[in-house]
C-alpha cells in the first residue's frame, strides 16, 4: 500500500503522463501542492517554451497564503536554472514553501543537484526519493537523452505464432505496397498510443517500399511522431506517403539531396551507421525513437545492443514461410493480451 507521500506523488505522476509528449525536448514533470491534508494546487509542464509544473501548480492556487504552510511534490528536482524560464528552486523559495518531497534528482548538468541546494541553503525540509522508481521512469526518456547522449530506443514490431514479421512479397510491386496485417484492431490502437508517446518512429528503405507506411496516431489520436527513414541510396520514390508534408521527417542517406517536404541527412553508409545516426538525432534533440522495422533494421539496433525496450506483439495467424522475425535473447518483463494478441515486453538492462 501507498503511504501519503507517495500517495501525493503518485498523483503528481498521473498529472505528468497528461503532457509528456507535448513538453519536449523538456521532461513533463508533474507538481502537487498540499494543505492540512488537501490539494490545493496541481500542475504538469506546459508545452515547450511555457511554464514548468511548479509554476502551473503553485499558479493553480486560488489563497495564496496558504503556500507558507503547505508541502510541495514534484517527480524532479526543481530546475536550478535559466532556460526559456526562471528556475523553479527560487520561485519555490521565493513563495515560502516549508516542506518539498522529490521524486528523483535531476542528472541533467545544468540542475544535477543544484535545485535541492537552494532549497536547503534556504531553510527548507527536503526529501528525495519518493517513488523513486515510478520517477525515473516517468522521466526515463529525458534521463537518457542526457546521460547517454542519445534518444530513448524503443523497439516494436508484430509476429505470427510461428515467428513471421511478412509473408513473401515483391518489393517492385507497388500494389503491393501495403503492410500485411499480423496484429488484431486493438493491438493497432495499442501502436498508435504508444506511437503518440514517442518523439520519433523509423523505419528501413524496404519496409517503405514494401508497406508504404504513415506512421501516423490515426487510430488513437494524440500527436503523431517525427518520422525517420533510413534509405542509403534514395530508393523509395517521392510519392509515398513517407513525402508527404504531414509531419517532420528526416531521412538518412548518402545522398545529395533537397526537399521542401522532407529533411536529408547525409552519412557515411560505408562506416558504422547508428552513432552517426544518433549524434545527428541528439543535435536535433530527439528524446526517443520508435523503431519499428523491418528485420535488417531492428537486428541492426539489437546487434549494437542499442535499444531500451521493446514490444513484440504476437498475432494469432501462422504464415509456414516469409520474413522471420527478430530474436531478443533476454526475458520477458511483462506479458499483456489484447483480444487474440498477446504483447511481449522487454526492457533491456545492459
Ligand atoms: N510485422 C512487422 O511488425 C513489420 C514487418 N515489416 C516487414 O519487414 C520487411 C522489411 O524488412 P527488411 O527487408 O529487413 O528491410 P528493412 O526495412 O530493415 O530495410 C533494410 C534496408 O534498409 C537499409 N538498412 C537497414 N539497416 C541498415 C544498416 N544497418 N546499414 C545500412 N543500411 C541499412 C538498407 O537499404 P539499402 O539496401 O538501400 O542500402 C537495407 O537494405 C517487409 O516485408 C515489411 O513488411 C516491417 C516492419 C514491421
Ligand atoms: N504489419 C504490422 C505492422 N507493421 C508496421 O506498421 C507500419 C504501417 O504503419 P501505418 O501505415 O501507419 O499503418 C508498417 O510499415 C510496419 O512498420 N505493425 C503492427 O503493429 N502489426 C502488423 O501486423
Ligand atoms: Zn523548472
Amino acid at each position: 500500500m501507498l503511504s501519503t507521500h507517495e500517495t501525493y506523488m503518485q498523483r503528481a505522476v498521473s498529472l505528468a503522463k497528461k503532457g509528456t509528449r507535448l513538453a519536449y525536448p523538456n521532461p513533463c514533470v508533474g507538481a502537487v501542492i498540499v494543505c492540512d491534508g488537501k490539494i490545493i494546487g496541481e500542475g504538469y509542464t506546459s508545452a515547450y517554451g511555457g511554464p514548468h509544473a511548479e509554476v502551473n501548480a503553485i499558479n493553480s492556487v486560488t489563497d495564496e497564503n496558504l503556500l507558507s504552510k503547505s508541502t510541495l511534490y514534484v517527480t524532479l528536482e526543481p530546475c536550478a536554472h535559466y532556460g526559456k524560464t526562471p528556475p523553479c528552486a527560487n520561485l519555490i523559495e521565493a513563495k515560502n514553501i516549508p516542506k518539498i518531497y522529490i521524486g528523483c534528482v535531476d542528472t541533467f548538468a545544468a540542475v544535477a543537484g543544484k535545485g535541492i541546494e537552494i532549497l536547503l541553503k534556504a531553510g527548507r525540509e527536503v526529501h528525495v526519493g519518493v517513488l523513486e522508481e515510478e520517477c525515473l521512469e516517468l522521466h526515463k526518456r529525458f534521463f537518457t537523452y542526457h546521460n547517454k547522449k542519445r534518444p530513448y530506443i524503443i523497439l516494436k514490431w508484430a509476429e505470427t505464432q510461428d515467428g513471421f514479421i511478412d509473408k513473401v512479397r515483391d518489393v517492385n510491386h507497388i500494389n503491393d505496397a501495403k503492410p500485411t496485417w499480423i496484429s488484431n484492431d486493438l493491438s493497432k490502437q495499442k501502436v498508435h498510443q504508444i506511437r503518440a508517446e514517442e518523439h520519433a518512429i523509423m523505419v528501413g528503405t524496404n519496409t517503405a517500399l514494401k508497406d508504404n507506411p504513415n506512421l501516423n496516431t490515426r487510430s488513437y489520436g494524440g500527436v503523431s511522431p517525427i518520422r525517420i527513414l533510413i534509405d542509403r541510396n534514395l530508393r523509395v520514390p517521392s510519392n509515398y506517403e513517407l513525402y508527404n508534408g504531414e509531419v517532420k521527417t528526416i531521412i538518412f542517406t548518402e545522398k545529395e539531396a533537397d526537399s521542401d517536404k522532407v529533411q536529408y541527412e547525409k552519412i557515411d553508409f560505408s562506416k558504422n551507421m547508428l552513432p552517426q545516426i544518433m549524434e545527428v538525432l541528439y543535435k536535433e534533440k530527439i528524446q526517443s525513437v520508435l523503431v519499428e522495422g523491418g528485420k535488417q533494421l531492428l537486428e541492426t539496433f539489437i546487434d549494437e545492443n542499442l535499444w531500451d525496450e521493446a514490444f513484440v506483439f504476437v498475432g494469432d495467424k501462422e504464415f509456414k514461410t516469409g520474413v522471420s522475425a527478430p530474436v531478443l535473447k533476454i526475458n520477458v518483463e511483462k506479458n499483456f493480451t489484447l483480444g487474440f494478441n498477446t504483447v511481449k515486453h522487454y526492457k533491456n538492462k545492459q
